[in-house]
């Protein structure tokens, strides 16, 4: 076997994620365990009870990432990669504090984590290795001896995510009414956050201005408009906007809102828009919810033609992707060279997030990390 599929010194890859409600009685206690602690008004929480209720009280987040299991097994099996992926969630079935125990069980003594956020912020990075630290914590209480816990550079400027986004605004494009294609306004999407959280996002040399969280989604965006204008011919204008705020009214959060970005659109004249949900690494509730659903009320009620561009999810080039990821870190952690690959202005992202990077309001412990207690 070659030596380039040697997972060592790794001896497991762990899908992190958010999870989600998978029946009506599951949407309360799923919403209850994701704001534990942290002030999200009453009002929102039916607000998005409700999103998830119009669903069946089922979100897509989990098959997804079920799916996106099955498209990382069939890869790294049909590459020569042999290396065990394991799947553990911060606020549903299967919890991540039960996955570390079936880690433990099986005799795993270090472990690669992919988060599927693909980018830097406190809920996408920082948040999840909150999470790992918080399950080590757990098992060593009980007693047990844990494994060594990585977790992999952000991937939002890898090809493999990189490409799959481009081919789904070509899609999108080709799927609008020839009149109004070569017009169309592309609209590239993410979650909004506070902006306090977004200035902090990444390490403390990136902070100030929008940080990381912001730098890192206009590279992708102007690599996406770049290829899609390289592709077509035709120079569309594009931004990049917000969509999912919660939270207080007075905390300023990242603008513009996706709705009122299509008003604004429409007022000066765009014929068409594009949504492209460049944040979400597959279609979650708020791909479903507020760009199908509310997003798409508001540009047909303006009459401005609108498609939502589809989201990376099991895309083979993203699972392959992650295998590339997998062996370059395994190599730079064993002291073999590896060429990091990435498309944009910013290059690879960091192994290790330094200390500072993606602070909490209140510090908490995180592994993986360059602050992590865990060695
Ligand atoms: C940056 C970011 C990501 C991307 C990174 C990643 O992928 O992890 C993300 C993902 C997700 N967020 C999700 C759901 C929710 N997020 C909430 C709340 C919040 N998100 C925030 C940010 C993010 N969130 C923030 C700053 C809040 C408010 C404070 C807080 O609570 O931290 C709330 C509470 C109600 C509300 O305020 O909307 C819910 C229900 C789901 C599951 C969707 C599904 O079911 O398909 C997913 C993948
Ligand atoms: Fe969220």
């Amino acid at each position: 076997m070659s030596e380039a599929l040697d997972p060592t010194p790794y001896d497991a890859l762990l899908l992190l994620s958010f999870g989600g409600p998978e029946g009506p009685d599951d949407v309360v206690p799923f919403l209850e365990n994701v704001t534990r602690g942290r002030g999200i008004p009453k009002e929102r929480l039916k607000e998005v009870g409700q999103h998830y209720f119009l669903f069946g009280g089922v979100s897509p987040i989990n098959d997804q990432n079920r799916t996106f299991l099955d498209a990382l097994r069939k890869d790294f099996a049909e590459h020569g990669l042999d290396l065990p992926v394991y799947w553990g969630n911060r606020n549903w079935a299967p919890y991540l504090t039960d996955t570390l125990r079936d880690l433990v069980r099986d005799g795993r003594r270090r472990v690669l984590t992919l988060a599927t956020s693909a980018y830097a912020s406190y809920s996408g990075c920082r948040q999840y290795r909150e999470d790992l630290a918080a399950a080590l914590a757990t098992l060593r209480a009980e007693g047990q001896e844990t494994p060594r816990v990585d977790k992999l550079r952000h991937y939002f400027n890898h090809p493999g995510f990189v490409r799959p986004v481009i081919d789904g605004v070509l899609e999108s494009l080709a799927d609008l009414p020839e009149e109004v294609r070569d017009g169309a306004h592309l609209a590239f999407t993410t979650h909004s956050i506070p902006t306090a959280a977004a200035d902090t996002s990444g390490p403390a040399e990136t902070h100030g201005d929008g940080g990381a969280y912001v730098r890192q989604h206009l590279d992708v965006a102007r690599v996406v408009a770049d290829a899609v204008r390289a592709e077509t011919g035709v120079d569309r204008p594009w931004q990049l906007v917000y969509q999912s705020r919660s939270g207080a009214p007075h905390i300023p959060w990242l603008e513009p809102d996706i709705c009122d970005h299509l008003e604004e659109r429409h007022a000066a004249g765009a014929p068409a828009v594009v949504m492209v949900p460049i944040g979400f690494v597959s279609d979650h509730m708020e791909v479903l919810y507020d760009l199908d659903t509310e997003a798409a009320a508001k540009a047909a009620e303006l009459g401005l033609p609108v498609r939502r561009s589809a989201t990376v999810g099991a895309d083979p080039r993203f699972a392959a992707a992650v295998r590339d990821l997998v062996l370059e870190r395994a190599a730079r952690e064993s002291g073999r060279g590896a060429t990091p690959c990435a498309l944009g202005a910013l290059g690879p992202s960091h192994d290790l997030c330094p200390v500072g990077c993606c602070p909490a309001r209140t510090p908490k412990p995180a592994a993986a990390g360059a602050d992590s207690p865990y060695p």
